[in-house]
């Protein structure tokens, strides 16, 4: 840098685009680090976690400190993705997340992932069926599963931290091998179905040769309105789903029990997360014939106002030890009194699904697609734990998938997803 640039970038004269230029950030990272493009561009006065395109109507950010699509509130769909990695190198698949980084910038902004006009004696680059759609709240999270550092030609083995390994069996699982594991997850989630599902057909189309699918899941969530805000959705079984969820507003709640923090993993998952998933059948049915009283003792909450047993509002403390005539109030078999007998906590951000019929007996093959996400999987397993064998729920689910992924950190603009786990 000359010191007349320099001069005008302390004046901040100089524009966003020669910055960027002048420090080498334009050709994805070449220069400095990706930690160190924060700095330059922070001690510039520039948010280097700033998108470009602000006039974007329906956008969530790209670029930011965390990925999208976890402390996102609201999801309306989602389409989720397990790939295996067919990758023959680090190379390869560090090549792949950059072009992951760039098309997904791209998608989030409501565009196709390229804009060239396609030559009409090829196919074209974009399959094409968001034109026209708008941004959608379209957020992409992207991680990556145990048996990724396992492959050795990817030479990543040393790079795996302890605590990402398969979750345990757990009492009752009866898991079918379509629905587990994959070394690499997205997560597509937007207000419009066809646009997730746009994004990851786009992206694992142009993973091509690098990536194959191993099992995907779409799932929904519907809302009702309260003055304009989006209140807790309800689950096929009728229940307010998420009331006793971590407040995502809370930077405070979200690095205690999402974020990792340093020294807490390996130095790449600093600011990622764990994603659990779990693809758990919802025997419809069954419940169907269940009596009211019968359905919010399995909970522990009344079904319509979601409220604890015994009280009237929604987020009313959950009283755990209440007793009335002698007995407890809430069951010390309901869903809600065992998930609170550990003290660990998770972000849970799940969808419904409906599969059609199952084949074999008839019924629906429909439940909940399970994501939740924490800064340690232990927090999961603890509470799957304690879930356990004594759930009231059990009688009327079936977990059928399962997956663990450690999602990275978020994006600097100029650098790319995983850069900390790849360079
Ligand atoms: C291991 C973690 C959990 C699994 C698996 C799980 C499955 C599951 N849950 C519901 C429905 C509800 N869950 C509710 C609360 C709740 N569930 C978990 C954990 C798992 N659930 C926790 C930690 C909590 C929160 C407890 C609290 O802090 O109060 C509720 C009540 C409303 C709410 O708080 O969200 C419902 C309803 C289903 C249908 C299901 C599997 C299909
Ligand atoms: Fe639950």
């Amino acid at each position: 840098m000359s010191e007349q640039e320099e001069k005008s970038v302390f004046q901040k004269k100089i524009s966003r685009r020669k910055l960027l230029k002048l420090t080498g950030i334009g050709t994805v990272g070449a220069i400095i680090g990706a930690s160190g493009m924060t700095g330059v561009l922070s001690a510039f006065g520039m948010n280097p976690f700033e998108d470009d395109d602000e006039t974007v109507e329906n956008k969530i950010k790209f670029y930011g400190k965390h990925q999208s699509g976890i402390a996102t509130k609201g999801p309306e769909h989602v389409y989720f993705v397990s790939l295996t990695c067919v990758a023959k190198s680090k190379k390869e698949l560090k090549e792949l997340f950059q072009l992951w980084t760039k098309q997904s910038a791209e998608l989030m902004n409501g565009r196709l992932i390229e804009q060239a006009k396609s030559n009409t004696l090829l196919p074209p680059v974009d399959t094409g069926e968001a034109v026209g759609l708008n941004a959608s709240h379209l957020t992409l999270t992207f991680g990556v599963g145990p048996s990724l550092f396992e492959n050795k030609a990817l030479g990543l083995q040393s790079m795996k931290p302890t605590e990402l390994k398969d979750l345990p069996h757990f009492p009752k699982d009866q898991l079918d091998a379509h629905y587990v594991g994959g070394d690499i997850c997205i997560q597509a989630c937007a207000d419009d179905p066809q646009v997730a599902f746009h994004a990851i057909r786009n992206l694992v189309r142009s993973g091509r040769g690098k990536v194959t699918m191993h099992w995907s899941q779409a799932g929904f969530n519907s809302y009702e309105m309260k003055h304009k805000e989006k209140r807790t959705p309800r689950n096929l079984f009728a229940f307010k789903d998420g009331t006793g969820n971590v407040n995502v507003e809370s930077s405070k709640d979200m690095k205690e029990v999402v974020w990792v923090q340093p020294s807490e993993s390996k130095n790449w998952m600093i600011d990622g997360t764990y994603l659990a998933v779990r693809r758990i059948q919802m025997h419809l049915e069954t419940w169907d014939r269940t009596a009211l009283s019968g359905q919010e003792e399995t909970f522990g909450r009344h079904r319509d106002s979601g409220a604890p047993l015994g009280k009237m509002d929604e987020f009313e403390d959950m009283e755990l030890d209440r007793k009335e005539s002698g007995g407890r109030v809430v069951p010390d078999t309901s869903h809600v009194f065992l998930a609170l007998q550990v003290k660990d906590r998770m972000l849970r951000r799940s969808f419904s699904y409906s599969d059609g019929i199952n084949p074999n007996t008839g019924a629906f093959d429909a439940g909940l697609l399970f994501l939740s996400f924490q800064k340690h999987p232990k927090q999961f397993i603890n509470i799957q734990n304690s879930l356990g064998r004594n759930d009231k729920l059990n009688e009327y689910i079936t977990h059928r998938g399962s997956a663990l992924f450690a999602c990275f950190p978020g994006v600097t603009k100029g650098s790319y997803l995983g850069a900390e786990l790849f360079d």
